[in-house]
């Protein structure tokens, strides 16, 4: 089981966070005795909430990290390459990035109280990788634009009747819900399971490479005026005011 455990902030991740978490999932992958994995946040109010962006409007990045970069797209990548099936079990809020994350893992399982919903256009950013691409193979095309262009939260149940949840469990039962599902994974035969993962992600690895370019795009994108913008904004608790900083129509 891993853990995000920045609850003061909602769980929203860093360049630390994630290169945390990468080395959570590679250690998982390279123990033999891991069958599954199952990602969580701490607390009860959200799984992640994204990038943490008063980090962002503070320094203009993710902070630093011992690689120096911050490594979101690897995050994604090793989440859907790590031969095993990967539990999102949803505590809480899985917004903006945090909602990327559980979309990308294998199989979701939420609290009751879960809620989802993507924020990028509200603050200055976008997943335009596996976090839109992925997302409409994941609830169709109609409904994956309306996540985007609209960031609502859509709550438990109307996650489940979309196909991006699995199952949902009163918030008491979450983690005790997805460990069995992963005991009963345990159960199966690894090689068969490593088989069956790869196979599903073959049809969509080429977003990989969308996922490369969209990063890239955000990377310069998150440093204009009209990026900035957004992260202040959520920092001062204030509306943002794109149309004044926007750098293309
Ligand atoms: C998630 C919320 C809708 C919750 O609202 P609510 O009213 O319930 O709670 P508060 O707003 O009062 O939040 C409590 C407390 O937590 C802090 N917090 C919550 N989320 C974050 C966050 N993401 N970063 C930093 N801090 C956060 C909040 O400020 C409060 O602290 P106080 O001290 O003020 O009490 C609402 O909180 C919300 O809308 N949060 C922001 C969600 C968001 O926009 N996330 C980031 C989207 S962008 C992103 O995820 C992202 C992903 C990538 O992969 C990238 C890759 C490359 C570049 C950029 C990327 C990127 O930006």
């Amino acid at each position: 089981m891993i853990t995000m455990n920045r609850p003061q902030r909602y769980n929203a991740f860093r360049a630390q966070t994630v290169h945390e978490l990468i080395t959570a999932f590679r250690l998982a992958w390279a123990d033999r005795g891991v069958q599954a994995v199952i990602l969580t946040g701490a607390g009860d109010k959200a799984f992640c909430t994204g990038g943490d962006v008063k980090q962002r409007a503070e320094t203009g990045d993710y902070g630093p990290s011992p690689s120096g970069m911050f490594e979101i797209g690897n995050l994604h990548k090793t989440i859907r390459d790590i031969p095993k099936p990967v539990i999102a079990a949803v505590n809480g809020l899985a917004i903006g990035g945090g909602h990327v994350l559980h979309v990308i893992c294998d199989l979701t399982i939420a609290s009751a109280t879960a809620r989802f919903g993507q924020s990028g256009p509200k603050v200055g950013s976008f997943d335009a990788g596996f976090g839109s691409a992925y997302l409409a193979r994941v609830v169709g095309e109609k409904r994956a634009r309306e996540i985007w262009y609209l960031c609502r939260q859509y709550d438990a149940h109307t996650a489940e009747r979309w196909g991006l949840v699995n199952a949902v469990v009163a918030p008491d039962q979450l983690l005790e819900e997805a460990t069995a599902w992963a005991a009963e994974i345990a159960e199966k035969s690894p090689t068969a399971l490593r088989f069956l993962k790869q196979s599903f992600n073959a049809d969509t690895d080429h977003q990989a490479g969308l996922s490369n370019l969209a990063m890239s795009g955000l990377d310069l994108f998150t440093e204009s005026p009209e990026g900035r913008e957004g992260a202040a904004a959520f920092a001062e608790k204030r509306m943002p005011d794109f149309n004044s900083h926007v750098i293309s129509h």
